[in-house]
């Protein structure tokens, strides 16, 4: 008989010495438990439901707020910004804490994964509170048009976020869905600087495990690829970020380094750019 074309296990060739379980306590006995804890984890820590929110999805800002928007200055938008993605990471490592075996990993990988992933996470998670027929965006209690960031002056960035935002919500992915796949977005063993990638590695397996499960019982194998190209638009969009956050630190040094919410100086600030008498 033909192949499927997605096989899984040639997505996923079973390696019977790389025991996913291996790294776990005896309480995960089987990958339904590993997605269940990961969907559990990820409606604890969503900030928003997306229900309530739907509800919401016609309530923006009007003539006058978008004036105000528009009207803040370059560093006065990007601290108000840096604030809302501050609350919004928080709840994503709060979430990344109750991935199972995150929390065996060391501190500076688990560090590691947060200072890389969180954004990207944030970005997913934000897809779900798009709404696609007036491209509008969940932002600061409203639904806001790209025109609100104008003061940012990063035009492609934002019309990048909304463009991929377009592109996860095209999928219709199930909250199940979004929680596994957000976990293997923050659970990457190719992020730089990891101690002990071996480790990683074996968490990311068994997460990918854990969605390629869940697409197999939504009869949904075919999502896998694409849900692999998003992450590819996904680490473009945060590199697009981390540009324009060098540039924004250059040109306002003050705001970048002691405006950013402390989370920036853990997350996001190489040793190089610590200012001397910085260290804590
Ligand atoms: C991470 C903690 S930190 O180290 O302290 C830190 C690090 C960097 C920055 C500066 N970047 C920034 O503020 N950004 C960038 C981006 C657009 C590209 C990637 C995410 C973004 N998005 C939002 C945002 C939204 O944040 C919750 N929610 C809805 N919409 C939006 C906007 C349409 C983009 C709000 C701020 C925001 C701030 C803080």
């Amino acid at each position: 008989s033909r192949q499927p074309t997605h096989d899984l296990m040639a997505i996923h060739p079973y390696n019977p010495l790389e025991d996913p379980y291996s790294l776990y306590p005896h309480s995960l006995r089987n990958i339904d438990e590993l997605c269940a804890s990961i969907v559990r984890s990820h409606r604890e820590t969503s900030q928003y439901r997306v229900e309530e929110l739907q509800a919401l999805r016609w309530k923006l800002f009007s003539r006058e707020e978008i004036q105000a928007y528009q009207s803040k200055s370059v560093d006065e938008m990007w601290q108000h910004c840096a604030i809302r993605l501050t609350e919004a990471v928080q709840y994503v490592v709060e979430f990344a804490k109750h991935i199972p075996g995150f929390r065996m990993l060391s501190q500076n990988d688990q560090i590691a994964l947060l200072k890389t992933g969180s954004m990207e996470v944030v970005l997913v998670r934000m897809s779900r509170f798009f709404n696609t027929e007036n491209n509008t965006v969940f932002f600061d209690g409203k639904f806001a048009g790209t025109e609100v960031f104008k003061s940012l002056a990063c035009g492609d960035l934002i019309t990048a976020v909304f463009d991929f935002a377009h592109g996860m919500c095209a999928l219709k992915l199930t909250e199940q869905q979004i929680a596994l796949f957000s976990a293997l977005v923050l659970i990457n063993a190719d992020r730089p600087c990891l101690e002990d990638k071996g480790r990683v590695q074996r968490v990311q397996r068994s997460v990918e495990f854990g969605l390629t499960h869940i697409l197999h019982r939504d009869n949904q194998e075919s999502l896998m690829h694409k849900l692999y190209q998003r992450v590819a638009v996904l680490r473009s969009l945060c590199s697009l970020h981390m540009e324009k956050l060098r540039w924004f630190s250059q040109r306002y040094p003050l705001t970048a380094h002691s405006l950013f919410p402390p989370l920036y100086k853990e997350l996001f600030a190489s040793e190089a750019e610590l200012l001397p008498g910085n260290n804590h």
